[in-house]
């Protein structure tokens, strides 16, 4: 397969040269950063193609390397981690999902001991904390359950008490429908996603506590077209993607202004790296990778389905190639790894994204049309991971069988119910437990999910709630 193309670099210039005549006026601090990154960067494309002959195999993912760096880390972290230690679940999630979409699995004993901690970090009122004995923060509850439903075992699942999950989440609902991320902590758009992800995740009937969610989250877009932290703020990729993602998981992805956003996202690949900046006038980074390529996959289907008109086209909506190439070329550490940008070292966070944001670039699926695009070597094909969760596809596939064959569950009280004070589950509305709530809607998808996982050939799109513009939308129904 020769799917590589030098004139699909996004520069697109024959020397790969920094273009100083892009950057006019008085140098700022900003600009003059941004010159810098843009000369290493360039280097790198100079050394990698102006090898004779180049061909397409030398660009590689160093996949072993990358495999014994996140191995290495699961079992040992250095003393320069120690600054997260409230954030342990996150950096086994970090490890598990990278090693995944690297197609490596863990051995039993491995397995076990990664459940064993993680149990350990649960609450006994509910969710999860950065390590043993730490306050249940929606951030590690999120990475937990992700790492568990990664694991995929009926062990990792039981894990998880989905009760006390559900009065965990009830008791950070803020009575605009934002969710705190602990115990007399801050709001902001980060703990929105974490609590609808893992609800939707774990099929947690909480709906009734969401009927304000998705109008505090549309009111985090800016003017920009990207969202922020909350309402007022900076747009920001990693916000944007929590934001966006959570109102597709909520089946009210029509509420946002997607053209806007299309727009704004679409201006964040960099011109010469082919890689993601955060945010306006920022430098690139990998881990945007992903929080600003997965947007693509949720807004094609909004936008295809809102227009209506046969997809015709089988890529998303930004310079796929160039991100591998900026990927490839630029953020590989030659001790095992991945990084930011050229210069930095590696760590297990940017590791996990960029390699996410790999798999998003390489595999375009929507609709009945599947498209494999792998830039440079053959094996460098990764996993397919599910947009909305960043969990593979076939873990999600996995954990919504597992969870769709326990019982219901919902929060013991609704104690901070946006639509009324105080009641109880005898008092949720009949349709949580009727046959056409949310759930019910993922239910559906979650079929979509099996085929998904057995051929890889499926819209990601189909395991998502369906957002088609005029469809019942309970959660619509909210105060504004
Ligand atoms: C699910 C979950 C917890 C998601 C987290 C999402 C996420 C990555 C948010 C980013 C927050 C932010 C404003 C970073 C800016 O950092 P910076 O100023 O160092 O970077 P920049 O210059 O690239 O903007
Ligand atoms: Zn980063």
């Amino acid at each position: 397969m020769d799917h590589f193309d030098q004139s699909s670099l996004w520069c697109c210039r024959e020397d790969f040269s920094a273009d100083k005549s892009q950057h006019h006026g008085v140098p700022t601090v900003t600009s003059k950063e941004q010159m810098k990154v843009e000369e290493s960067i360039s280097a790198y494309y100079q050394f990698i193609y102006n090898k004779k002959p180049f061909k397409t195999e030398d660009l590689k993912l160093e996949r072993s390397r990358h495999v014994a760096y996140l191995r290495h880390g699961l079992k040992n972290l250095s003393k320069s981690f120690e600054f997260l230690d409230a954030s342990r679940p996150w950096l086994v999630y970090w490890c598990l999902h990278a090693l995944h979409l690297l197609e490596e699995s863990l051995d039993l004993d491995e397995q076990q001991s990664v459940i064993d901690f993680l149990a350990r970090c649960q609450c006994s009122d509910g969710g999860f904390g950065g390590g043993p004995g730490q306050l249940a923060h929606l951030a590690p509850t999120f990475a937990a359950v992700n790492a568990l439903v990664t694991i995929g075992t009926p062990a990792a699942f039981a894990v998880i008490n989905r009760q006390s999950l559900a009065d965990f989440l009830a008791r950070m609902v803020t009575a605009e429908g934002s969710f705190r991320m602990h115990e007399g902590g801050e709001v902001d758009i980060r703990g929105t996603y974490c609590a609808v992800s893992v609800a939707r995740l774990c099929r947690l009937a909480i709906h009734p506590l969401m009927s304000r969610t998705a109008s505090w989250i549309v009111h985090c877009q800016t003017y920009e077209g990207g969202f922020s932290g909350s309402p007022g703020l900076e747009a920001h990729g990693g916000y944007t993607f929590c934001g966006l993602a959570a109102l597709a998981l909520l089946d009210c992805q029509h509420l946002a202004d997607n053209n806007r956003l299309l727009r704004w996202v679409a201006s964040r690949q960099m011109r010469l790296s082919g890689g993601f900046q955060g945010r306006t006038n920022k430098l690139v980074d990998g881990c945007y990778s992903f929080w600003q390529g997965a947007l693509f996959p949720l807004l094609h289907h909004t936008l295809t389905s809102r227009d209506n008109h046969a997809d015709t086209d089988s890529c998303w909506l930004f310079h796929c190639e160039a991100l591998q190439n900026y990927l490839l070329v630029c953020c590989q550490h030659p001790s095992g790894g991945l990084i930011d940008k050229p210069g930095k070292s590696p760590d297990f966070y940017h590791t996990c994204y960029t390699l996410s944001g790999l798999s998003i670039a390489q595999h375009f699926c929507y609709g009945n049309t599947s498209k494999l695009s792998v830039v440079g070597h053959d094996a460098n094909e990764v996993a397919m991971t599910h947009p909305l969760y960043n969990v593979g596809m076939s873990a999600v596939h996995a954990a919504k069988s597992y969870f769709m064959q326990q019982p219901d569950v919902q929060p013991s009280v609704f104690s901070a119910s946006p639509s009324s004070a105080t009641h109880n589950a005898n008092q949720v509305p009949s349709r949580v437990n009727g046959t056409n709530n949310c759930n019910d809607r993922m239910d559906a998808s979650a079929d979509a999910v099996t085929e998904a996982s057995q051929r890889l050939h499926i819209s990601f799109a189909q395991a998502a709630p369906s957002v088609t513009p005029n469809s019942g939308c309970s959660l619509r129904q909210g105060p504004d």
